[in-house]
């Protein structure tokens, strides 16, 4: 009988098993497919590995008659070998991680009986309490010729770039894996179900994202629903509403993801789910005492990121049978959209006595320096003078967005941050000016 039993090996229910054994319960880990969950086997790392070579070429572009000339052209073959070579080993590196630690490690699929035992593959195993951390998979279109559609994982395996590839969806996934296919020579079209805009993101820096796409010569069709895909001699033909059609090589479908429920049979232990994921409370416990979960699994309204299933195992992790636990409690999270040029996001933007000021920060010397084609910020300050959003566009998006993340949760005012020597010329030597 273990303590704990965590089913899923991704950040969450990495975070967790760390913390519980280092309070000397006995936990173990079920996993069915990749130790270490999607981030590191199919989410951020490959597409940030890829990411890296295509922001490389965009970067030098930009410096393109200021003192750099030639071509450089990116081979898709080998920046997806380089890919599997940063990747590929972290399955294996985890799995010893925790053999090392002590944590035992379940291998197979797990499902839940009537009498709170968990079967793996026909073993059986039993725990005090369970935490459910089996995150989400890739959401597929119920269309005719639906099985020619592919999702990210096809996408990043593919030995050879197709001539012509469609992303359905302007959500991360299809605006970042259309940046890779368009950098690596693809001819690209993102298609829209409705009006262009990235959800949650500023409508002003989200417009600016897109503009930036389409100068990179990506082609985006709005207002379409895909009804049927047809494969013929030549490719595939789309078919939509309207009387849509695009010929294509290869379709991506960047349109969701749905959460890891379906397996566990959770029904027949009074687990309250929704079409979003298992309902949890403040503590992240579930409608029966003895379940927990955490992660991309979890109903929830903050963004489904690494970083915030890491929070979520490491919050578990000192409040599970502590006498008084604390309640959850987000910190602001920002997200990224990723490419060459990033929109990044945090905290509010509008609200009582909230100020918000908008900057063009391309001809700021940082910006100048490496050629920043598109370079915008819009901060919000409360009446305190404190920062308490941002909305961002440009090739640092990523780095300044968490510089304000940090002067946002720590309530860092300008009369602080002057008394502070930050390194010049960097993005962090700006931060002064955007009070
Ligand atoms: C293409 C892509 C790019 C992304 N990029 C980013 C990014 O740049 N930054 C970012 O923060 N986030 C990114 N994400 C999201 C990020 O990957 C997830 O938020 C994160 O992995 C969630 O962690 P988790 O621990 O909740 O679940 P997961 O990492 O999904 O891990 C869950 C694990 O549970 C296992 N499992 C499921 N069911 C069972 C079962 N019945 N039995 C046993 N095991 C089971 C699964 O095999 C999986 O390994 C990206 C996602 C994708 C798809
Ligand atoms: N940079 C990052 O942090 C990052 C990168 C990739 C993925 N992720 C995570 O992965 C998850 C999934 O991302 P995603 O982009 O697949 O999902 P998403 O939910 O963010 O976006 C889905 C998109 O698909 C569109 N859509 C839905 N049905 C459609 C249809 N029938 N036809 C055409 N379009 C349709 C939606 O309008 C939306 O634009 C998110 O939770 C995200 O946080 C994060």
């Amino acid at each position: 009988m273990f303590d704990f039993i965590i089913i899923g090996s991704g950040p969450g229910g990495l975070a967790l098993a760390y913390k519980l054994k280092a309070r000397n319960y006995k936990v173990a880990v079920v996993e069915k497919d990749k130790w270490g969950g999607t981030c590191p086997n199919y989410g951020c790392d490959p597409t940030k590995v890829m990411m890296a070579v295509v922001e490389a070429k965009q970067h030098a572009d930009q410096l393109f008659g200021e003192g750099l000339s030639g071509g450089l052209k990116i081979d898709w073959e080998s920046m997806r070998q380089r890919k599997l070579e940063i990747t590929d080993p972290y399955a294996e590196r985890t799995f010893n991680g925790l053999i090392k630690s002590g944590i035992e490690c379940i291998y197979g699929k797990a499902k839940f009986t009537s009498s709170e035992e968990l079967v793996v593959d026909g073993r059986v195993y039993s725990a005090r309490k369970y935490i459910i951390a089996t995150g989400s998979r890739a959401r597929h279109l119920s269309i005719e010729g639906a099985e020619y559609l592919n999702d990210s994982n096809h996408f990043l395996n593919l030995e050879h770039l197709p001539q012509n590839i469609t992303f359905l969806g302007t959500g991360p996934v299809g605006l970042e894996l259309a940046q890779l296919a368009k950098g690596a020579g693809a001819h690209v079209t993102i298609i829209a179900q409705s009006n262009l805009k990235i959800a949650h993101f500023d409508k002003e820096i989200g417009e600016a994202y897109l503009e930036n796409l389409k100068s990179l010569g990506i082609e985006f069709k709005s207002q379409i629903l895909i009804s049927k895909v047809e494969k013929t001699s030549k490719g595939l033909i789309l078919t939509g509403n309207n009387g849509f059609t695009l010929e294509t090589d290869f379709v991506v479908e960047g349109v969701g993801r749905v959460p890891n429920i379906d397996l566990l049979n959770l029904d027949v232990l009074g687990v309250e789910t929704s079409s979003s994921g298992v309902i949890v409370d403040e503590f992240l416990q579930s409608s029966n005492p003895n379940i927990y979960a955490l992660g991309d699994v979890v109903a929830k309204s903050v963004p489904h990121l690494t970083p915030v299933s890491e929070f979520e195992g490491n919050y578990l992790g000192d409040n599970l049978e502590m006498e008084n636990p604390k309640m959850i409690n987000y910190p602001v999270i920002p997200s990224v959209v990723y490419g060459s040029t990033k929109m990044a996001e945090v905290g509010i933007l509008e609200g009582k006595n909230i100020k918000v000021k908008f900057f063009d920060t391309s001809s700021w010397y940082s910006y100048r320096r490496i050629a920043d084609p598109v370079a915008k910020v819009k901060v919000a300050i409360n009446d305190q003078k404190e920062l308490v959003g941002a909305s961002i566009i440009s090739n640092v998006a990523d780095e300044l967005v968490n510089l304000i993340t940090i002067l946002i949760q720590k309530k860092v005012s300008l009369e602080q941050l002057d008394q502070m020597i930050l390194a010049y010329p960097t993005i962090a030597s700006d931060l002064n000016y955007f009070f």
